[in-house]
């Protein structure tokens, strides 16, 4: 048995902040120039700050990543599988040398640190900036606050604990049972201790699932033993999951003081569960378990996991007895039943767990969602959107919000024309107001004309990302549009009264993949609503 716990890389955990030199450096900042770094640039920097990618003190120049990438070492011969660098297209970077201090802030103009430039190069559209960091202070983190700790505290804690061999679960997704038996088993097997570190560097404001993921490591810990498993978020940003990556993590996991890592273990998007072999040896250029050696980090290649009906419980497939009954259920099939909000069977997921995914992005009757008109002046927008809203308001229980043309002119765009880029600021300030009412689970009804295809692809991305949207093309065609020329427009439009008028003396981009075309010539206002009624329902969106 191991009387220590494992030595940071290279010998000496970094810390790259010094709480005394804090004060000067931000007087300093003052005459610095200054460079935001947007997130994922953030968790680097905070990975470099706290040690965790010791022997690292800050980002590397060209010559090291060079060196990286051909021999895999730092200057000093010590294994390095990936390059750590810091590009940026702000004009601030664009002057720096060498020798030259500049201020690095998180986006809101809070102070992170000072990096002395010594190297700055040109690649790929970008600058690179290589030097070494004096920080300042980790970025803010708001959030989970008890469960944040630097590779130094946790080291600490676990030296209280009196742990000497810790393994680590590294982790993007949530965890299921098969994962949950498996650490359980690698810790018994090791004689180790666990700790749990699921990865959450990322934007929280684009991508809230952050907070399901959070709370479902919240819900599963309480099912391990608290005497020898540990909770700890691990601010790294994504990155692909290459060989490399992995020997990186390893590096992290290191740091932070395990000695073993578990290896692969994650459900990927094409549905399988990505298994430890495949990162370890089948996929691999380089020789992983070797180079993990020397990264003085043991790899346990997560198996592929299956529930043995007959014994309730998980094996690894190669420990099955034959013959025995099998349970599986794939991701794909997994991911289509929490869409559907259908029941996800106990052997597979702690209900806890589920609820927790359940309650962070809920079956699509019960995620806001926008549906979105456009079509011509006349077309029969506002009378439609107005129609919805009273007929989803009928139904009770969701909160519908009407953003009608005239409403979104009077209070969001009053100083707006109609030329083409004050058309664009108003139908994305619409389509703002949307998203924040669909990302809270509301019904946002929007009505304008919207006449150009990219502004309307750009919020539908927005909006997109945290719910559902439903463009509804009024494809009335001009001809009755002017016929029915309600409030006379069309008419002034003709005369040359009034300029840059939708479909006379201004284009109308017609919508290529609508979710639905309604032409209303000739069609009652109720059989137009119906049909959006049934294609709402068709997609899951009402009961
Ligand atoms: N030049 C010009 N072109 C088009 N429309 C004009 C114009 N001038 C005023 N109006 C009136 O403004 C309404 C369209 O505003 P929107 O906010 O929906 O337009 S846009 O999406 O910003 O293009 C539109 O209302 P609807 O008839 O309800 O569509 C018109 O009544
Ligand atoms: N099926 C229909 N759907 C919507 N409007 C219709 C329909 N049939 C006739 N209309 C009439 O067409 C006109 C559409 O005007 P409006 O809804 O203000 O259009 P827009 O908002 O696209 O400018 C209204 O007078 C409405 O009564």
């Amino acid at each position: 048995m191991v009387d220590k716990l494992i030595a940071p890389y290279g010998g000496t955990l970094v810390n790259l902040i010094d709480p005394a030199k804090a004060a000067a450096l931000r007087q300093e900042a003052l005459s610095l120039p200054s460079l935001d770094l947007d997130w994922r640039q953030q968790c680097e920097l905070e990975m470099l700050m706290t040690g965790a990618y010791s022997p690292l003190a800050g980002f590397m120049t060209r010559a090291q990543c060079e060196r990286v990438e051909t021999a895999r070492q730092l200057d000093d011969g010590t294994f390095w599988p990936v390059p750590i660098t810091l590009g940026s297209r702000q004009q601030a970077a664009a002057g720096l040398k060498p020798g030259d201090r500049v201020a690095l802030r998180d986006g809101e103009g809070f102070m992170l640190a000072v990096l002395t430039v010594s190297d700055a190069w040109e690649a790929h559209d970008e600058w690179h900036l290589g030097g070494a960091i004096d920080g300042v202070a980790l970025p803010p983190h708001p959030d989970f606050v008890s469960l944040r700790a630097t590779p130094a505290e946790l080291r600490t804690l676990f030296a209280r604990r009196g742990w000497r061999r810790v393994v680590a679960w590294q982790a993007r997704q949530p965890m299921h049972r098969a994962q949950f038996e498996f650490c359980l088993k690698c810790g018994i097997e090791n004689e180790a201790n666990l700790l749990l570190h699921p990865q959450v560097g990322g934007d929280i404001t684009e991508a809230p699932a952050y907070f399901g993921l959070v709370r479902s490591f919240l819900a599963i810990r309480e099912r391990f033993p608290a005497a020898t498993t540990q909770l700890s978020l691990l601010p790294a940003a994504p990155r692909e999951g290459s060989a490399r990556a992995l020997l990186l993590r390893a590096i992290v996991a290191r740091n932070y003081g395990c000695s073993l890592l578990i290896a692969g273990g994650e459900h990927q998007i094409d549905g399988d569960c990505r298994r430890g072999e495949d990162l370890t040896r089948t996929h691999s250029d380089l020789p992983v378990a070797e180079l993990a050696e020397r990264v003085g980090v043991r790899l346990i290649a997560y198996p592929r996991m299956v529930y043995v009906e007959d014994r309730a419980e998980y094996l690894p497939e190669s420990e099955v007895p034959c013959g025995a009954r099998l349970l599986t259920l794939s991701g794909d099939e997994f991911r289509r039943r929490m869409r559907a909000g259908l029941k996800i069977p106990d052997w597979y997921s702690f209900p806890e767990v589920i609820a927790e995914l359940h309650r962070q992005s809920p079956p699509r009757e019960r995620q806001g969602f926008t549906v979105f008109f456009t079509g011509l002046s006349g077309a029969g927008k506002s009378t439609l959107a107005r129609a919805l809203a009273a007929r989803l308001m009928e139904m009770g229980g969701r909160c519908v919000t009407l953003l009608d043309g005239d409403i979104v002119r009077r209070h969001l765009s009053s100083e707006l024309g109609f030329s083409r880029a004050h058309r664009d600021i108003n139908v994305r300030r619409i389509g703002f107001v949307a998203s924040e009412i669909t990302k809270n689970r509301g019904i946002a009804i929007c009505a304008p004309i919207a006449p150009y295809r990219q502004t309307r692809r750009d919020v539908r991305h927005m909006i997109e990302a945290v719910g559902g949207f439903v463009e509804i093309h009024v494809s009335t065609p001009i001809e009755t549009c002017e016929t029915r020329d309600r409030k006379g427009l069309y008419a002034k439009a003709r005369a040359g009264l009034i300029p840059e008028f939708t479909g006379v003396s201004d284009p109308y981009e017609v919508p290529e993949q609508p979710e639905l075309a309604i032409d209303t010539t000739g069609l009652g206002i109720d059989e137009a609503v119906q049909q959006i009624l049934l294609k709402l329902e068709h997609e899951g969106y009402l009961r």
